[in-house]
């Protein structure tokens, strides 16, 4: 059942029109990652969602009701929406626990009940309760921010880059942590993030923005082996684009014969991700060795760059990434095999 629901909503700043007819349904207590390159209007969107601006056109509805249309507005104290920014935005001057205890009346009898509670879901030692916020660690200061947005019992969780001034390691639990946390308290959640794998491990809905305009919404996994076009594919990871004959639902191109879904056929590119390329220094019987020009190690994955004589936009030659420890060097021979279906563009 659709819980958010955004109707072809519109918003122009000057001459710059940073939405232009959104419509994106979200699902009661679902995670809906929102990605897309800078400046395609993600905090745009979460501004109107959250009701710090108002559409010029199009409708905001959540839990079947109006937040928001061309002239109406109802202000974001009212909607019951937490959100947790990229800085976190506590207030230096209060301790931790009157920043978590932010939204919870003074008078309320079990107010330190609650805030020791919050601090404990979000796996806050209770020693920092007394401290400021520069006393904390940015993910201890996240951790702070996330309960004080949880201490008002949010309809709507919007997460606006929180992760993105940690460190990796700590991005990656805090990431986990806080899915976990949102997915158990059943809270409906939209993050914005310019970290497309992070995107995809957190949400069960992704929607990719493109100038002001959605241009996919989906499952992750279906966004990521079906993208719309060709900047959606290399947007959500690496992608190895290469230009094929199509008949009978095989693809011939320069890694041999691949079979391919749908009824495509004559000259057509396709898409492999790379985690479907096998390379192999081993002689493999039906495929021709490929002679390696370049090794491009980077810790966890290294880059082998392919002399194929085929260009995959028509100049480079072919570059795949791959993770494992025996690297091939330059003037090696390997030999590719694909596994799984070519996307056809
Ligand atoms: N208050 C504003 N006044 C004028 N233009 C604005 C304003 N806010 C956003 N814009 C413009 O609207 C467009 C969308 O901006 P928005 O911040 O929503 O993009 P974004 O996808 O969140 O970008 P980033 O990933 O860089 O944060 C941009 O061209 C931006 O310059």
């Amino acid at each position: 059942m659709t819980f958010l629901d955004i109707h072809a909503v519109s918003k122009r700043y000057g001459t710059t029109q940073a939405l232009n007819a959104v419509s994106l349904s979200i699902a009661k207590g679902s995670r809906t990652a929102i990605v897309g390159p800078s400046g395609s209007g993600k905090s745009t969107l979460l501004r109107l969602i959250a009701g710090f601006e108002t559409p010029d056109a199009g409708t905001i509805t959540l839990d079947q009701q109006l937040q928001a249309d061309a002239g109406f507005l109802i202000p974001a104290h009212k909607r019951g929406i937490g959100l947790v920014s990229q800085d976190g935005a506590l207030f230096p001057h209060l301790s931790i626990a009157d920043n978590i205890g932010f939204g919870i009346e003074r008078a309320a009898p079990d107010r330190d009940k609650r805030i020791a509670n919050l601090a404990d879901m979000v796996e806050l030692d209770a020693v920092m309760l007394s401290r400021r916020p520069h006393q904390l660690s940015g993910g201890q200061q996240q951790r702070v921010a996330l309960a004080r947005a949880l201490a008002r019992q949010p309809r709507l969780m919007l997460l606006d880059e929180p992760f993105s001034a940690l460190d990796t390691g700590l991005r990656e639990t805090m990431r986990k942590a806080v899915s976990k946390l949102l997915a158990q308290a059943g809270i409906t959640t939209i993050l914005v993030t310019h970290d497309q794998t992070e995107a995809m491990s957190f949400a069960d809905q992704l929607a990719v923005l493109r100038e002001g305009a959605v241009v996919q919404v989906g499952p992750p996994r279906t966004l990521y082996e079906r993208p719309v076009d060709r900047e959606t594919a290399l947007f959500l990871g690496d992608a190895v684009l290469l230009p094929a004959t199509i008949s009978n639902g095989v693809a011939d191109c320069v890694l041999g014969k691949i079979p391919v879904e749908g009824a495509a056929s004559g000259q057509r590119d396709i898409m492999l991700r790379p985690e479907q390329i096998s390379i192999s220094q081993q002689a493999q019987p039906d495929i021709r060795p490929v002679e390696v020009t370049d090794i491009d190690f980077a810790g966890a994955t290294g880059t082998v760059t392919l002399n194929t004589q085929v260009a995959s936009n028509g100049t480079q030659p072919l570059s795949i990434r791959v993770s494992r420890l025996d690297l091939p060097s330059p003037g090696d021979f390997v030999y590719l095999s694909v596994e799984g279906t070519a996307f056809v563009f």
